[in-house]
């Protein structure tokens, strides 16, 4: 998993019990890099009955060690280091509060952030995205609600890339969309459908939709594999109520990504409002 927070130094402001992010402090924290976060998958039903061992063992909260389990293939223990490691026994709530929390509620404090889920099929990335994207829209109606001073507008998009198509999944039209970059934009979804969110359930059903709109495949490993990569975005517009409509927006981008480190290029491209 990965979580990339805006380039602007941060820094925390507890208001009202909610904790926010804001531009321009003088300390830089940790959202002024890349925070590339793993989490293990606890081994399924299947994996168990066929006597699977687990392989990965957290040492501690930002090492993890592999273990080879093949006999004929035999290695010393490896261990890795990242900016936190989750066992397979911590809930999505534990990697969101822990994890993520911190990227994704800057894009309410104006930074635009994204948070992405890399690895090999079922793996865990849809799981884990689904969670914390549920926590993350949870914390931000909160905070709004808490923030009447303010206006708010959320808007809502998704799109799926497969086998280099790239497709509306709030469409029901299955045509094609041309991806293009411009200077002030940079790259941008033409003809993207774009919703602007009334609440929390509203922004639920449409994840549904995107859910049923998914193409999905079996794989060896995942019976319901998503065969594509995922990307949800959500546009914060703020303004103090008797200016609404004059402030800069800022985008928070939630993507499954399931092999090719060119998307996440694309996916920066989000920050860029
Ligand atoms: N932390 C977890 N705890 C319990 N079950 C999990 C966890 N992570 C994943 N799973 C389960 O493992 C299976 C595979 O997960 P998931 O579909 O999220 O993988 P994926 O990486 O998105 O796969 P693909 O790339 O093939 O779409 C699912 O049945 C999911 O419910």
């Amino acid at each position: 998993m990965g979580a990339i927070g805006g380039d602007e130094s941060v820094q925390w402001d507890k208001m009202n019990g909610a904790e926010v992010v804001n531009g321009g402090g003088s300390g830089a924290g940790s959202l002024d890099r890349i925070q590339v976060l793993v989490r293990v998958r606890p081994l399924s039903d299947k994996e168990i009955a066929r006597g699977e061992p687990a392989e990965w063992e957290c040492i501690n909260d930002t090492t993890i060690m592999f273990r080879s389990t093949f006999p004929d293939r035999p290695t010393a223990p490896t261990a890795y280091t990242f900016d936190r490691v989750f066992h397979s026994e911590c809930s999505t709530k534990e990697v969101y509060q822990e994890g993520v929390k911190e990227v994704a509620l800057s894009v309410v404090g104006g930074i635009n952030s994204s948070v992405f889920a890399y690895g090999q099929t079922s793996s865990g990335k849809t799981f884990t995205m689904t969670g914390v994207t549920e926590c993350t829209v949870a914390d931000i109606y909160d905070y709004i609600n808490k923030h009447e001073e303010r206006a708010f507008v959320l808007k809502f998009s998704a799109i799926e890339i497969y086998n280099e198509v790239v497709r509306d999944l709030l469409s029901a039209e299955n045509t094609p969309l041309r991806l293009w970059d411009d200077a002030e934009k940079g790259t941008y979804v033409e003809n993207l459908t774009e919703v602007i969110l009334r609440d929390w359930n509203h922004l639920k059903g449409l994840i549904s939709v995107c859910e049923a709109q998914r193409k999905t495949g079996e794989t060896f490993l995942n019976e319901k594999s998503s065969r594509s990569h995922q990307i949800l975005k959500l546009t914060v517009e703020s303004s103090a109520r008797e200016f609404l409509g004059k402030d800069k927006s800022t985008t928070l981008v939630a993507s499954v990504v399931r092999k090719t480190p060119q998307f996440v290029k694309f996916i920066q491209s989000g920050e860029k409002v």
